[in-house]
């Protein structure tokens, strides 16, 4: 597995580390919060089998996200004490401004054996290793919503006492077998979240929009909507299939002289096409820097 400063990490498989010598223990996780999130990194964790649903714990205070849990063969309790004696790994996934009373009532039952993974957006390490013992390992990671096939794309950053040869291959064992993953360092979290975290959003609505402009030309909604999420699947992929090429290279080979390709480009820039998406990067960054002293209002 590559990761960003060049060093590699040993290969795994189903929550066990393929090494000739050292073996772990299967992991065990306990998501605190069954919502949308915890959802989708399950979904994707039990597809490809990194973990057994007899050793997944989840605890909402929802009953129906908890029948919702039980449907998916994994433990589902109301009661995030009992999710955190059971695991190895704690989850936590759970909106942002619930993190301190969540992790309270936890607080005595947390030991240095576990870890602690935070995927909420904009709460820091610091502020999460104040809420635990001293002492136990924290990371925080950024996923997103395409956990739930496989695809996401997840950066994270290791706490003060998380250590790269065994906490940063847990989070690479559980987010990389769900997708792309990436260690940064914290204070890049802000953007990854902008960009990545929130990203599938405006990437749903740029697809909504392009399926309605297919209706406004005449087509039905059904083929304008295959259509439409076909070709940002054909794009991503050939971007992806040519990493050394610059994006606007790909872009140009589209284009071809006095047709309607740049026909359309020249609209796109002359309503700030681009402008638009790098401010709704910016906004989702500033809100993840801003959620640590401003809570939501609702
Ligand atoms: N959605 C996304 O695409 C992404 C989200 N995140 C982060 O993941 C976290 C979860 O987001 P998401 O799944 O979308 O949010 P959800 O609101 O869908 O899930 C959170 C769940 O936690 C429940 N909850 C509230 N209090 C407690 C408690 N004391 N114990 C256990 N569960 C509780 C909530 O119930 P109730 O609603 O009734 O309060 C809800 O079901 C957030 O912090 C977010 O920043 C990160 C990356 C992407
Ligand atoms: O909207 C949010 O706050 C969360 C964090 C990233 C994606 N969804």
């Amino acid at each position: 597995m590559w990761r960003p400063d060049g060093s590699d990490l040993r290969p795994w498989k189903i929550g066990v580390l393929i090494s000739p010598k050292v073996k772990m223990e299967p992991l065990r996780i306990g998501f605190l919060g069954g919502g949308a999130m915890c959802e989708a990194i399950l979904r994707g964790l039990l597809d490809k089998k990194v973990v057994q649903s007899s050793d997944v714990w989840v605890s909402d205070v929802a009953e129906s996200r908890l029948e919702v849990m039980r449907g998916l063969g994994v433990n589902a309790t109301a009661n995030g004490r009992k999710v955190v004696e059971k695991a190895s790994v704690i989850l936590l996934a759970v909106k942002p401004d619930t993190v301190p009373e969540v992790l309270r009532d936890v607080h005595d039952l947390i030991k240095q054996s576990q870890l602690l993974v935070s995927i909420c957006a904009g709460v820091p390490l610091q502020a999460l290793e104040d809420l635990v013992p001293d002492g136990v390992a924290v990371v925080r990671v950024m996923p997103n919503t395409p956990c739930l096939v496989g695809a996401a794309g997840s950066a994270y950053a290791l706490g003060k006492n998380a250590s790269l040869a065994n906490h940063a291959n847990i989070v690479e064992a559980i987010f990389g077998a769900v997708g792309l993953t990436v260690r940064v360092p914290e204070k890049l979290l802000d953007a990854v979240t902008g960009v990545s975290g929130s990203g599938p959003a405006y990437v749903f609505m740029f697809m909504e929009a392009l399926a309605d402009g297919g209706v406004c030309a005449g087509l039905p909604r059904d083929i304008a909507k295959k259509l439409a999420v076909q070709t940002v699947y054909g794009s991503a992929k050939m971007a992806m299939e040519n990493e050394n090429m610059h994006l606007a290279e790909l872009r140009n080979r589209v284009e071809s002289p006095g047709g309607t390709t740049i026909a359309a480009s020249r609209a796109l820039e002359a309503n700030s096409f681009r402008a638009t998406v790098i401010g709704a990067v910016m906004a989702a960054a500033q809100r993840s820097a801003e959620m640590r002293t401003k809570p939501s209002p609702f």
